[in-house]
């Protein structure tokens, strides 16, 4: 069902109304975000034209898995909309972040925290590390290491065990190409700090997590950071999604509403232009 045409503050478009998308649809619906009102809803079924949409909205939460967000994200971006990308893992895709990088639209794309925080935190530590020489403490090298292990129950990732189990070890943008649906966290945090190429991501299958659980663990020159969190889940996700991350998306939706920033902000033409598989 369209709801374009209603007025008031922030008019947000939704792409998707699942396990996360449902809880947003129904604090939109009810006025429960401050600053923003529902101007059109998206299901897989829905014969609305993207540019019925997109000419409605001032901001589209995408909220409807990657392949969703390969097809939307650039026309909302050439059409002035700004995403606010949930299934940030499409990030992880060079085919696509180029694409991004080479279009000339004026929407932004914003990275919720979603299932996890602290991306202030680990992003000023991984920012610091571009400062000039003499800049930190006692001139150490220059690096960091940021290490993410998430453990969710076995279903979740796809696999059978009696057994706590690590199926995944590897690089974020590895993990995004492996578990789509699971790893956007892993992207949120490596694109704000050291690189989807550098940020380690570990997944573990454990049939005693009745919750999933992030563990995030940085070092840098700046200090040494250790972030764990643990998730009740969406219902209806099988596990996958944590019940927390819509909510990170109402906080952003308001922030933008009362005109300052929140939530993680990528510049394709800056962030991507340059990008690499294999850089070191
Ligand atoms: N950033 C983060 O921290 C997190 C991100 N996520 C990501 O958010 C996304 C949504 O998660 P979740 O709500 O759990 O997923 P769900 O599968 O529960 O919901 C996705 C919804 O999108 C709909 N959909 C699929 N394709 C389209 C389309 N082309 N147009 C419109 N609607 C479509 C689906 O409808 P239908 O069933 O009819 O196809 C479904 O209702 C996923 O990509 C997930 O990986 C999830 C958790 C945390
Ligand atoms: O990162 C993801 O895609 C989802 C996730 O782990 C969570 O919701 O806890």
């Amino acid at each position: 069902m369209s709801t374009i045409g209603m007025t008031g503050g922030l008019r947000v478009g939704l792409l998707g109304v699942g396990a996360l998308g449902g809880t947003i649809a129904d604090l939109l619906g009810a006025g429960h975000i401050a600053g923003c009102s529902p101007a059109g809803t998206i299901r897989s079924t829905t014969a609305l034209s993207p540019a019925d949409l997109l000419s409605g909205i001032d901001v589209l939460v995408e909220s409807a898995g990657a392949q969703a967000a390969r097809a939307w994200v650039p026309r909302a971006i050439a059409a002035g909309v700004d995403v606010v990308l949930c299934s940030c893992g499409v990030l992880a895709d060079l085919d696509f972040t180029r694409e991004l990088a080479d279009g000339d639209g004026t929407g932004r794309v914003l990275v919720p925290s979603g299932a996890i925080g602290g991306l202030d935190l680990f992003a000023a530590a991984g920012r610091a590390l571009s400062a000039p020489a003499g800049r930190l403490a006692g001139d150490r090298p220059v690096r960091a290491s940021v290490v993410l292990t998430t453990t969710k129950r076995p279903s979740a990732l796809g696999v059978e065990t009696d057994r706590p189990i690590e199926v995944f070890r590897g690089s974020a943008r590895s993990a995004a190409r492996e578990y789509p649906r699971t790893a956007n966290v892993a992207v949120a945090l490596a694109l704000a700090t050291i690189g989807l190429d550098e940020v380690t991501v570990v997944m573990v299958a454990d049939p005693a997590a009745a919750r999933t659980r992030h563990l995030v663990t940085m070092s840098s020159p700046l200090g040494e950071y250790e972030l764990g969190v643990t998730n009740a889940v969406a219902p209806g996700s099988g596990g996958r999604t944590s019940a927390v991350t819509p909510w990170s998306v109402v906080t952003l939706l308001e922030s933008l509403a009362a005109g300052h920033g929140a939530g993680l902000l990528v510049h394709p033409a800056n962030d991507f232009r340059h990008d690499t598989e294999d850089r070191t």
